[in-house]
């Protein structure tokens, strides 16, 4: 509780401009040098960075000291590159020449905010239980209500839970459906758990659900369930 309340009392500073708190950058965000720097594009940003505050780096050294044994496996993240290899992707346009244009300048949702302004996650895929585990801090620049991150934040950083979880399990999937309960606030600034796995799997249709915790996980803030759709290669997305 306290450490949550001094890392939200960091985050209004920061925004307050007060002294002795670093200013947030003030950055042309359509700068060609901020999206398209090749180095950018392909570092893992689900890293230890500055911006992540204490809980982020105890949680995210645990989760990588489960991942030593091979039961657990930290799943890497870059703004634009896909985890899925390009070919895997393509079959699913229609025009391989524009999809090749589009994604050259395209970057992941939840990778588009500098460094510790937006969402700050990493995932790690429980590969016996089948089931990925999210660690999220969200920035100054993901506000809601006062103080609190907005709910479509949260959804996005439910989305791309679900979808990890989906497509380790299946391949390339899409939501096709998505029921959000917000439960709690969550405060800015502050590191909460995303626990998602697969419920069920009919045909290309996968029924998934998380939970969204406390790092101490007295708090339940969200649940949701989705339902996901296991691409048909014969389908081209139009
Ligand atoms: C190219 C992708 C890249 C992936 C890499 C991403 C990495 C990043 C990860 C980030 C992750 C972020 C992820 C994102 O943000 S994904 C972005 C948000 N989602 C979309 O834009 C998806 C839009 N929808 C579609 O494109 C199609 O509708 C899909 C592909 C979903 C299904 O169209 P398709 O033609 O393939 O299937 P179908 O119509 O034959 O239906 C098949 C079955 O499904 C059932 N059904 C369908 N819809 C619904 C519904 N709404 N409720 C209940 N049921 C539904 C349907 O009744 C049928 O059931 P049954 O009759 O067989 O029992």
């Amino acid at each position: 509780m306290l450490r949550s309340c001094v890392s939200r009392l960091r985050t209004l500073a920061v925004l307050r401009g007060q002294p002795g708190v670093a200013p947030l950058p003030a950055k042309d965000p359509w700068s060609p040098r901020r999206s398209f720097s090749s180095e950018v594009i392909h570092m893992d940003l689900s890293l230890p960075n500055p911006s992540w505050n204490e809980d982020m780096r105890l949680l995210f050294d645990q989760f990588m000291k489960k991942s030593e044994d091979g039961s657990w496996k930290h799943l890497p993240s870059y703004k634009s590159k896909f985890t899925q290899r390009t070919e895997d992707i393509k079959i699913y346009f229609p025009d391989a020449k524009l999809m090749k244009e589009k994604l050259s300048q395209a970057q992941l949702f939840p990778r588009s905010l500098e460094e510790g302004l937006g969402f700050e996650y990493a995932m790690f895929h429980n590969c016996v239980e089948d089931r990925i585990v999210c660690i999220f801090q969200g920035g100054p620049y993901l506000q809601g209500a006062p103080g609190f991150l907005h709910g479509g934040a949260i959804a996005t950083m439910i989305d791309a839970t679900l979808g990890a979880c989906a497509i380790v399990a299946v391949g390339v999937a899409m939501t096709a459906s998505l029921n959000i309960s917000f439960k709690r606030p969550i405060p800015l600034g502050s590191v909460v758990v995303i626990n998602s796995q697969v419920d069920k799997v009919e045909g290309r249709k996968l029924f998934l659900s998380c939970n969204i915790r406390s790092v101490d996980e007295k708090t339940v803030y969200s649940e949701a369930t989705s339902l996901f759709v296991k691409l048909d290669p014969k389908t081209r997305l139009t």
